[in-house]
């Protein structure tokens, strides 16, 4: 599992394990990992003797982080320099480290952008964990001319200028090629957009673990952890114990929806499909060991979980199935409109798995500021339906109504998800895994967990269709079992 943890909780281990350590102790820890990573990607390149090396230092530890590790390579042979933006305030032992192991500071006469066009190598020590409201003016232009070099970028802690404890890009940030942290991951290198500006992230282990709660603020599965929680039938089941997993969705307009929907539903644990709706014969015609039923849910037969929406269009179903006692998952057109009152009411658990368009809609907010905001997003919606959200999207968090349980983010799925009916899939699959016992947090997240990681190994960098998502799941499955 990685996990993450709030600034603040961070803030609080590093005060706790500094008590217990000389000084400066956890700042040489981090700065030897920044500077073993650093080394490795100058070998890549070359070699680190005689490389150029440009540190861009602010007037935090960040850049006290970046200075230690300027020294480390000065050592070993780098040319560095060091562009400190504000010079009375850079950190005092981390100068002294560089200089003293002949690297160099640029004073105001030398221009930090040829030394920056000329780099190898830049070490973004702007803002770390102390940032906040994007870079500020002063640091725009040698940022913009790190990025506009063809020099690795390398982020200390994190990418400078995004919020390190939601994930949010509020104004203008660096764009690294590899982030360096230290102790703990935060939200923002798991969370888009943040997670895009981090590059490639590698966590230093500075000895903060022990200091950390036990709970953490964000938690993303892996296939250990995915495997755990997978549904196996076992000798004494059969299809009603396995669970039987109720779809009402599909039109006469989408009946593709259903077909998709079922599809997913077929590959998530559930021991028989139940489709309730007009697209019945569609369905059966694609797969025909599904049970079909024209009508309404309330009489179509006992399922463990229902998935309502994909696809229905004005179609009835969302009242039936909201009022029933087993766990629903309301999706698309199932949440237009979606009555709060109700969800709240319900006694068996909901998940609701809107994309961002319908989380704004729901929220009553525009779809940029969900897809900008979405842990902000994902935790409004549980607190005012009372129910599990699943929100889709290029980072897909699963939240529950209970404040204790940290939020998932799927670490699985590709860009090349963004495509018609994909989302039917994920319904039906999660859907299915919810009637064969799975509490909707995990149901959720192990349903992106597998729908992306079938994307993604269907894909390997070309287009992929719901279907071939759908066909793809028994073998994401598999690799999860395996351990592949
Ligand atoms: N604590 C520990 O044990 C360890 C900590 N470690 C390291 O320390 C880092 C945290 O250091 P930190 O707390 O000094 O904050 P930091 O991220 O350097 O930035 C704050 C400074 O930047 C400024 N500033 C703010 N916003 C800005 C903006 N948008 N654009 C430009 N400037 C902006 C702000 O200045 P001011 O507002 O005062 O002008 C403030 O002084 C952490 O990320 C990790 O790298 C590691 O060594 C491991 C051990
Ligand atoms: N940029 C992206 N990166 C990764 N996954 C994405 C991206 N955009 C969408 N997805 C995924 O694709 C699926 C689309 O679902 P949805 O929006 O409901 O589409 P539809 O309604 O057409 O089925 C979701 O699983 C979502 O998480
Ligand atoms: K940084």
């Amino acid at each position: 599992m990685r996990i993450a943890y709030s600034v603040e909780t961070v803030r609080t281990a590093e005060r706790e394990l500094m008590d217990r350590l000389p000084d400066g102790a956890l700042m040489r820890r981090a700065a030897a990992g920044l500077a073993a990573v650093c080394v490795d990607l100058l070998r890549r390149r070359g070699r680190v003797y005689g490389s150029r090396v440009v540190l861009l230092v602010g007037s935090g530890d960040n850049g006290g982080d970046a200075l230690y590790a300027g020294a480390a390579l000065a050592r070993r042979g780098a040319g560095v320099a060091a562009v400190l933006l504000a010079p009375e305030r850079a950190h005092a032992g981390g100068l002294a480290a560089l200089l003293g192991s002949g690297g160099r500071s640029l004073d105001n006469s030398s221009d930090p952008f040829d030394v920056l066009a000329a780099a190898d190598l830049v070490v973004d020590g702007i803002t770390g964990i102390g940032g906040r409201g994007g870079l500020r003016p002063d640091a725009v232009p040698v940022a913009r001319a790190a990025r506009g070099s063809g020099a690795v970028v390398v982020a200390v802690d994190l990418p400078s200028g995004v919020e390190a404890d939601s994930g949010e890009v509020v104004g203008e940030a660096l764009r690294a090629d590899a982030t360096v942290t230290f102790g703990t991951y935060k939200p923002g290198h798991l969370i888009d957009p943040a997670r895009e500006y981090a590059g490639a992230t590698r966590l230093v282990d500075i000895g903060l673990g022990s200091v950390l709660p036990s709970v953490p603020e964000l938690e993303a599965l892996q296939h250990a952890d995915v495997a755990r929680l997978l549904p196996v039938p076992t000798g004494e089941s059969d299809k009603y114990r396995r669970g039987v997993v109720g779809v009402v969705a599909g039109s006469a307009r989408y009946p593709g929806a259903a077909v998709l929907a079922v599809a997913g539903a077929l590959h998530g644990g559930a021991g028989a499909v139940r489709y309730v709706g007009p697209a019945g014969d569609a369905v059966i015609a694609r797969f025909p060991e599904t049970l079909v039923h024209a009508g309404p849910p309330a009489k179509a037969g006992r399922v463990q979980a229902w998935v309502v929406g994909p696809g229905l269009g004005d179609e009835p179903g969302v009242r039936d199935a909201l009022a029933s006692d087993v766990p629903v998952l309301v999706d698309a057109d199932g949440l237009r409109g979606l009555d709060a009152g109700a969800v709240r009411a319900r006694t068996a658990p909901t998940l609701l798995t809107p994309h961002a368009g319908e989380a704004a809609a729901l929220l009553g907010v525009p779809r940029g500021e969900v897809e900008a905001g979405r842990l902000a997003a994902v935790r409004e919606l549980t607190a005012r339906y009372g129910a599990t959200v699943l929100l889709k999207g290029s980072t897909t968090l699963v939240a529950s109504p209970d404040l204790s349980d940290p939020v998932r983010v799927n670490p699985t799925g590709t860009p090349w998800l963004a495509t018609a009916g994909s989302g039917d899939v994920l319904s039906g699959l999660t859907g299915s895994l919810l009637a064969s016992g799975l509490p909707a947090r995990d149901a959720g997240s192990v349903g992106a967990y597998l729908h992306g990681l079938a994307a993604r190994t269907a894909a390997r960098g070309a287009p992929v269709s719901a279907e071939d998502v759908a066909a793809g799941l028994r073998g994401a499955w598999r690799d999860v079992v395996s351990g592949e």
